[in-house]
């Protein structure tokens, strides 16, 4: 994939977004919590684009039972996708750059009263050592970013286009710290920090965006974490 024209940006982008899911929620960052339930906490910025709201968001969640590699791959995974991502009414992959890195056109089911949305983005899926901590296991990423295809200009089926940036940063925690073959997925904990910047495309009102992403986002990731779990209680821990 080195050699693909979308390298250079995919190496970039990824390497800031994980540099941005690590920055804190706290200080003069402005973001302000909006949603809680259990140890998922999620945050958001109120900005607009050219009068359009584009809020970042940041959530942070910790899930026992699964490791990071385990997270990112299901969350990279075409196949899986259907099952956890609620608000997708079709999905395409538009290009296979490599395995770890794919091209996506995904239809959103519309949101009334806003117009149906479409995205068209590539994926890579990479695994990191901590810098800030060198013994600590790999964090795990993923990261979506908007581009273009010539087979799919915006706006030519009746979607309107999204531009988004995307990611999902994981670490895993085992504790108590234990024999590598006598870890058990009541040991290990995830760290999970998912981070994005949706631009809506076309207008929409905000008022009607900001109620929609205050109820989209916790069930997001509430489901697509649940669904984790599931698929990986009964496997072999991949770390
Ligand atoms: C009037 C609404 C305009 C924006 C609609 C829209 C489109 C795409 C997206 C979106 C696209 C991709 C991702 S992902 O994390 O890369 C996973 C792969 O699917 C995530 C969210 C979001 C929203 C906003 C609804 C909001 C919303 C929030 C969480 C889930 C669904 N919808």
């Amino acid at each position: 994939a080195v050699n693909h024209k979308l390298w250079p940006e995919i190496e970039k982008v990824t390497m800031q977004q994980l540099h941005y899911a690590r920055l804190g929620v706290g200080g003069a960052g402005g973001w302000q919590l909006f949603a809680e339930d259990g140890d998922m906490r999620m945050y958001r910025r109120e900005e607009e684009a050219d009068g359009l709201v584009v809020d970042p968001l940041k959530a942070c969640h910790v899930v026992k039972g699964v490791t990071a590699r385990e997270v990112c791959q299901i969350f990279f995974s075409p196949e899986y996708r259907s099952g956890w991502e609620t608000t997708l009414e079709d999905m395409t992959i538009a290009e296979t750059i490599s395995n770890d890195t794919l091209v996506f056109l995904q239809t959103h089911k519309r949101i009334w009263p806003a117009s149906q949305r479409d995205a068209l983005f590539w994926s890579h899926i990479r695994s990191v050592p901590d810098d800030q901590d060198p013994d600590a296991s790999d964090l795990w990423i993923v990261c979506n970013h908007s581009t273009e295809h010539p087979q799919y200009p915006p706006n030519s089926n009746k979607c309107v286009r999204v531009y988004l940036t995307v990611c999902i940063v994981c670490q895993t925690f085992v504790d108590p710290p234990k024999d590598p073959n006598k870890i058990s997925r009541d040991d290990i904990t995830c760290k999970i920090t998912y981070c994005s910047v949706v631009n809506p495309g076309g207008w929409a009102p905000a008022s009607v965006l900001r109620a929609v992403y205050k109820r989209e986002y916790p069930k997001f990731l509430k489901r697509f974490t649940s669904f984790c779990i599931e698929q990986c209680k009964d496997k072999p821990i991949l770390f």
